[in-house]
């Protein structure tokens, strides 16, 4: 076996398949003396492998190679074309806007917007983010379908739309669809009414990219699956980009059929999760900046902290400071956020209590909430339980020994150890860390 092929075995065991198929199986790579030329396709995927994953492979080359290769260069390019680009720091800019821009976008639904520049990265949406700009750059060609899951107001449809206007941009001539599936479902609808299905048909299979937003609302709609069906085969087919969005996993969305199922998982399926805290100040100082005002910092944690639920929420609390204090005359202070915010956030308190999390975590282990309060220690209701008490750290603003008490009476530090070890299995356990993105969908959708 060849030193990259024993290199890529090696990472497809350390990484998870979605970093694994995004980041290295695009690459190809030449041994040149003591080097390993590492090629990848576009110059987004060079930074990221670089930034990432460059000191571990310098590791395995000097093991796999017995330390005869000790040196890799990142380049943008393929063994089957010219090199293109060395490696370098600069950042992938898209081209500038074709003149009749505006319009090209309205036809395609897309707002101006929702770009990258505008989408905040962090942690809960970084791989979201980046599979959505590979698929920006190389539409057709990456991923395909690519698919985005996560619960209400995470930035979906941002993404999507980002993407879609990247591809725009890029190509003046590339014709781009974005369409909630509701639409797709009322306009398939009044097209068989008016006979001008044949049209319906062919609009929709001759796209560069189409980008179906919310796919669970197909569900139970077998005449619009059919036809979305014979689409998806069409654009698949003839390499054109698809991209979907769901509130849930594409094998969990109840009432499509399976032939649509298994196609949405062909490609990459990426999700999004709730922003943490830094994220979240992060993107209310990004909103802020938009609309032209300059968020205190101290008012920004507080309104991060206190909105978890979702990224609509938390624009909407900055909106209403804004309005506030714009008919008021007051500037936005600490003390006025928390007057002018109190009714928004009693109905957010009073959505995700401990109560809820216990009985929510109780049900989707099949356990009674009593359990979950019990002295009882075994495996299958201590897990659930220490689940239970994280999120109710993450998803309240009670105290840890409040939340010890509402757990049976335990001590802070029982809640405390529940948190480290539910963070630390998050990392090393597919299996919980998927309960516990599912549990938090739940609560906070
Ligand atoms: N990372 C981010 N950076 C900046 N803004 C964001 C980010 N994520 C979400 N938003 C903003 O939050 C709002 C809601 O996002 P969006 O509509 O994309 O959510 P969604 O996941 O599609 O929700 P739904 O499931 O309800 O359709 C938008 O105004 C979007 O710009």
């Amino acid at each position: 076996m060849g030193l990259w092929d024993q290199c890529v075995k090696q990472l497809k065991g350390e990484l998870t398949s979605a970093e694994f198929n995004t980041w290295i199986l695009p690459l190809q790579a030449r041994v040149d003396g003591g080097l390993l030329r590492l090629l990848a396709p576009n110059r987004f995927v060079l930074d990221w492998t670089q930034k990432h994953y460059e000191r571990r492979l310098i590791e395995l080359c000097a093991q796999f190679s017995d330390g005869s290769v000790c040196h890799i260069a990142f380049e943008v390019g393929g063994l089957d074309r010219e090199r293109v680009t060395v490696a370098g720091h600069s950042r992938y800019e898209p081209p500038a806007p074709a003149p009749d821009m505006g319009e090209r976008r309205a036809s395609a639904n897309l707002n101006a917007d929702f770009t990258f520049d505008t989408f905040v990265e962090g942690k809960s949406n970084q791989l979201a983010r980046a599979a959505s700009m590979q698929i920006g750059q190389n539409p057709g060609t990456a991923y395909n379908p690519l698919f985005i899951y996560g619960g209400v107001g995470l930035g979906k449809t941002h993404l999507m739309h980002a993407v879609g206007n990247v591809i725009l941009a890029s190509n003046p001539s590339a014709r781009v669809v974005y369409l909630h599936s509701e639409r797709f479902v009322a306009e398939m609808i009044k097209a068989l009414q008016h006979n001008r299905i044949d049209e319906f048909k062919k609009t929709y299979r001759s796209v560069n990219a189409l980008l179906i937003d919310d796919v669970q609302f197909f569900a139970g709609k077998e005449r619009s699956q059919e036809e979305f069906f014979h689409t998806f085969n069409a654009l698949f087919e003839s390499r054109q980009q698809i991209v979907l969005s769901s509130d849930r996993f594409p094998k969990e969305v109840v009432g499509l059929e399976e032939r649509l199922r298994s196609r949405f998982g062909w490609g990459l399926t990426v999700s999004i999760d709730p922003p943490d805290l830094e994220t979240s100040v992060a993107i209310l100082h990004c909103k802020a900046t938009q609309i032209g005002i300059e968020l205190p910092e101290d008012v920004a944690f507080f309104v991060g902290r206190r909105i978890r639920s979702n990224i609509r929420e938390l624009e909407g609390a900055l909106r209403r400071l804004v309005a506030n204090s714009q008919f008021t005359g007051k500037p936005i202070t600490l003390e006025f956020a928390k007057h002018a915010l109190k009714d928004v956030l009693a109905a957010q308190d009073k959505q995700v209590s401990i109560e809820n999390i216990q009985k929510t975590v109780a049900e989707y282990f099949k356990l009674r909430t009593s359990d979950l309060l019990s002295a009882k220690r075994s495996r299958s209701l201590a897990r659930p339980r220490q689940i239970a008490m994280t999120l109710a750290k993450e998803l309240t603003k009670h105290s840890l020994p409040e939340i010890g008490n509402a757990f049976g009476g335990r001590d802070h530090t029982t809640v405390l150890h529940a948190t480290r070890k539910i963070k630390s299995l998050r990392d090393s356990d597919a299996g919980i860390e998927e309960d516990y993105k599912n549990l938090l969908r739940i609560l906070t959708s």
